[in-house]
């Protein structure tokens, strides 16, 4: 990893940590949403050892891929590898999959049980892939349009990009948070944030839904 992206990792880790804390002083209880792939890794691990006190905070993905938590693609298995240790060993987390085979059929009942964490988010972390989508809100979903419109909180997703069904925070979920970090590295996805931020069609590029209310874009080269 390069300098620049370490750096950028500590930055983001120091600003979601100080945004707990400040939330920790009115509220019993927090919660914070993280984005999957492989850029979080990296930030995940600086966060993991920040003071706070972490068995008061709940911690979710924003979105899921439809996998057992053993397997190399689950988030789930991301955040309790990465994230879950040192001081955040104590934290709360919510995973996003349930025994059922498919999304469809787990949804319903994530949907109930996600609403026991303290909503709304003190913090969301969004990642962008190259194709603008952000969370598992892609452009070449049928599904999109549902989960930018849907006021449940949770929606299955299938998108003929991604070799695994998915279930994601509807946009709505999403901006129900008081504060919105989004963490990218790369020329690719600059240039990608750079054509969301000039043009409106949220559908081509679904980071657009994100692009109206306050976002603090951390990224490096
Ligand atoms: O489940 C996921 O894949 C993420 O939640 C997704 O929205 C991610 O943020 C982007 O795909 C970027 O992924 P990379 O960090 O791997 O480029």
């Amino acid at each position: 990893m390069s300098e620049a992206r370490r750096q950028l990792a500590e930055q983001l880790a120091e600003a979601v940590a100080e945004a707990l804390r400040s939330d920790l002083v009115t509220r019993q209880r927090v919660l914070l949403v993280v984005s999957g792939g492989s850029t979080p890794v990296a930030f995940f691990q600086a966060l993991a050892v920040q003071q706070l006190p972490w068995e008061r905070v709940d911690i979710t993905l924003a979105d899921e891929r439809w996998v057992s938590e053993v397997d190399s693609d689950s988030n789930a298995r991301l955040v309790r590898e990465h994230l879950l240790q040192a001081q955040a060993e104590s934290a709360t987390f919510f995973a996003l999959t349930t025994a059922d085979g498919t999304p469809e059929e787990g949804v319903d009942t994530l949907c109930q049980q996600v609403e026991t964490l303290a909503w709304p988010a003190s913090v969301v972390v969004l990642g962008m892939g190259a194709d603008g989508h952000t969370a598992s809100l892609f452009p070449d979903s049928r599904e999109l349009e549902l989960a930018l419109a849907s006021d449940d909180a949770l929606v299955a997703v299938r998108t003929p990009s991604q070799p695994q069904p998915r279930i994601t925070l509807s946009a709505a979920r999403l901006h129900q948070a008081r504060r919105h970090f989004l963490h990218i590295t790369g020329e690719d996805k600059r240039q990608v944030l750079a054509r969301a931020l000039t043009g409106d069609d949220v559908r081509k590029l679904p980071i657009r839904a994100f692009l109206s209310c306050p976002l603090a874009i951390y990224w490096a080269p």
